[in-house]
Order: C-alpha cells, then sequence, then structure tokens
C-alpha cells in the first residue's frame, strides 16, 4: 500500500509518521523549512504515548511521488480548492482522498437520502471548485480526535488523542477504508470504519465551532475558556445553535452539551488549530466551521444568533489578518 501525505503539517506529519512506523510506503508532501528539517532528520513526533522518529520520503513535488492507493489530506480546507494540481500526479484510477477536515466536509451531502441530497454548500466548496479539485468518488471522509501542533520545523507535538475515524459518504464498509485502517491501527491510532460518519462530523464541530474561534478571538485555550463563566455559556448557546442545525438536516448528534465540553475540556491548555493559525498569522479555517453551519441555518430556516455573531466578528478578523499578509 503506497500512502501521499499531502500537506504534511500537525495532523498530515503525525499520521504519515505513524503509517511509515508501520512499514507502509508513505511520500510526504510539505513545502519550507518544515519540508527541509524533515529531510534532513525526519519527523519527530514528541507524545505523552513516548517519542519517535520516522524518516519517510518527503517532498514538494507530487509528480516524484507518482499514482499512490490513498491520499491523506493534510492542507487546511481554505486551501482545498487549490489543490488540483498538487493531487492530480497522486491519482490512479482508485486512490481514494481521504480528509483530515475540521468542520462540514465538501462531500457532505453526497448520497445523502432526503431532501437536501446533492446540495452543495456554497462557503465549504465555492463555485464547485473543491469538487472539481476532489471529486466526490473518491472521498473518504476522516473525524480528527487528536491534538497536534508543528513545535517547531519537522518537529510534531501530539498533545492528546489517537482517533481518526473515516467512513465513505454513502455509509459503506468498503475495502478501501478497511486497508486504509488496519495501516493505522498497526501505526498505533484507532481508525473505526464508521457507518454513519455525519453523525461525527456534528459531535466534532460542536466543539470546533465554538472553541476555535472564541480561542483566537479571546487568545484563549481550551481549559481557558472552559474556566471563564460568561464564555463557557458562550460555547453553550454557540453549541445549542448546532444541535439545531444539525437535526434539521437530518443527524442527530445524540450527545448532551455538558458530556460535548467536558469532552473538550479534557484537551487543557490546548491551543485550537485556529489559535496556532493566528499567532503564526496565517488566514483562519472558519468558512468550514461557522459560514458553512450559518448558511445552513439559512437553508433550513434555524434561528442561529449566537452562531450568526461569532461568524461575522471572526470572519472580521480573518479578513484583517488575509489583508495584512
Ligand atoms: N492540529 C490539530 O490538532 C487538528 C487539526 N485538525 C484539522 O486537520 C487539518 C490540518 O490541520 P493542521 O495539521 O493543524 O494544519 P497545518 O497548517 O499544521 O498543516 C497543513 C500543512 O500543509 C502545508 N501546505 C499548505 N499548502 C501546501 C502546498 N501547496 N504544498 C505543500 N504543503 C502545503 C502547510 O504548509 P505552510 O505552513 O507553509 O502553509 C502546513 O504544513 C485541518 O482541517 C484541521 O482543522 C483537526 C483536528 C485537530
Ligand atoms: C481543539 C481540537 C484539537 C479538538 O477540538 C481541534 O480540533 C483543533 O485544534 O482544531
Amino acid at each position: 500500500m503506497k500512502v501521499a501525505v499531502l500537506g504534511a503539517g500537525a495532523i498530515g506529519a503525525y499520521v504519515g509518521a505513524a503509517l511509515h512506523r508501520a512499514g507502509v510506503e508513505v511520500h510526504l508532501i510539505a513545502r519550507g523549512p518544515h519540508l527541509e528539517a524533515i529531510r534532513k532528520s525526519g519527523v519527530m513526533v514528541l507524545s505523552p504515548r513516548g517519542d519517535f522518529v520516522a524518516h519517510p520520503h518527503a517532498t514538494d513535488d507530487p509528480s516524484e511521488v507518482g499514482p499512490v492507493d490513498h491520499v491523506f489530506l493534510g492542507l487546511k480546507a481554505n486551501h482545498y480548492a487549490a489543490s488540483g494540481p498538487m493531487i492530480k500526479p497522486l491519482l490512479h484510477e482508485a486512490t481514494s482522498v481521504i480528509a483530515a477536515q475540521n468542520g462540514i466536509p465538501w462531500w457532505y451531502f453526497h448520497g445523502l437520502k432526503g431532501p437536501y441530497e446533492g446540495y452543495r454548500i456554497e462557503s465549504v466548496d465555492p463555485g464547485g471548485t473543491v469538487t472539481a479539485a476532489l471529486p466526490l468518488h473518491r472521498a473518504v471522509g476522516c473525524v480528527v480526535y487528536a491534538a497536534t501542533e508543528i513545535e517547531r520545523p519537522g518537529v510534531i507535538r501530539h498533545y492528546e488523542g489517537t482517533r481518526f475515524s473515516i467512513g465513505e459518504p454513502s455509509g459503506e464498509p468498503t475495502a478501501r477504508c478497511a486497508e486504509f485502517s488496519e495501516a493505522m491501527v498497526a501505526g498505533g491510532l484507532k481508525c473505526p470504519v464508521e457507518t454513519d460518519l455525519r453523525r461525527d462530523v456534528w459531535i466534532k464541530l460542536m466543539g470546533n465551532i465554538a472553541f476555535n474561534p472564541i480561542s483566537a478571538l479571546a487568545r484563549a485555550t481550551m481549559a481557558g475558556i472552559c474556566r471563564h463563566d460568561g464564555a463557557r455559556e458562550l460555547v453553550r448557546s454557540m453549541m445549542t445553535e448546532t444541535v439545531d442545525v444539525a437535526r434539521r438536516v437530518g443527524c442527530d448528534p445524540g450527545i448532551s452539551i455538558e458530556r460535548r465540553l467536558r469532552g473538550a475540556e479534557k484537551a487543557g491548555e490546548h491551543k485550537t488549530s485556529t489559535l496556532q493559525d493566528l499567532e503564526k498569522g496565517k488566514p483562519l479555517e472558519l468558512d468550514v466551521l461557522l459560514a458553512a453551519v450559518v448558511e445552513l441555518a439559512d437553508l433550513t430556516g434555524a434561528d442561529v444568533p449566537t452562531l450568526r455573531a461569532i461568524h461575522a466578528v471572526s470572519d472580521l478578523l480573518n479578513e484583517n489578518l488575509v489583508r495584512a499578509v
């Protein structure tokens, strides 16, 4: 089995290192000083589960890699639309694209029976550009329950969590999912193949939709947000509105707000990936989190005043960041 990790950043390099450790042929696609450090010294993973170094092949040129069985997409979602030329050399007829993405994926309504089947979410897939780069038949969903960070070029700090739930948009238990899952497990990760990954998407999103923008706006860690009574209440409101939207598009996350809050609290003094991006002056990955759910609220008639307000201020923050880059 041959795997390319396109966007071998905090999550991608962590997964690539784990797969390589399991004996999989792994090619990391990265860039800049991070790529140079990996080429020189490999990927060093610092983890409470034990540190290790892996030396997979690393490049910035996908045509050096050629077609692979699975592309693990570790890019931020706002890079998906432009990823077409990068991904093309990696594809053969049956290559799957497994996207480790927070928020609502571009494939969300693909093959979902009901009134919204085939609906394209503009804030996730503007003008169909993401679907053009990442064709729907190749898409395998992945919900990431791990927290990692690039501590310095070539060095990944793993904080907690090893679960990468995967699943087909159709819910079918396919051979391609089974093959990837087995390799992940061999690499020491958890990789259940779900028949209803959309439920995981919403459970994860209940946390990200609140913690990620608040963490950037307040420059607070997950635990810091939970400790502040007002911010904790804000998280509750955002989660409640999100669950309403999820149910309106036919998915009940089936978890209480308090349980979800306690789960997020366990991440401790972790800086969300959005806060990490803010600190690095990078654009924020908020369209697939907030804008997408506000768009779905408009589609379904849900009342989401808190999501709308936080979306407006975090969008302004993002606009200012993008202007400054
Ligand atoms: N980090 C975490 O704990 C979690 C992340 N996620 C999700 O995982 C996904 C990835 O996040 P994360 O790993 O944190 O993001 P990172 O920014 O750490 O990783 C993305 C990597 O892709 C690289 N990249 C971008 N464009 C190119 C290109 N054209 N060629 C080569 N490399 C490129 C980036 O390089 P550069 O820095 O130069 O732009 C960066 O190293 C996101 O959707 C995120 O929401 C989900 C749960 C937890
Ligand atoms: C906070 C965390 C690790 C889990 O909710 C995450 O998904 C992110 O940083 O974007």
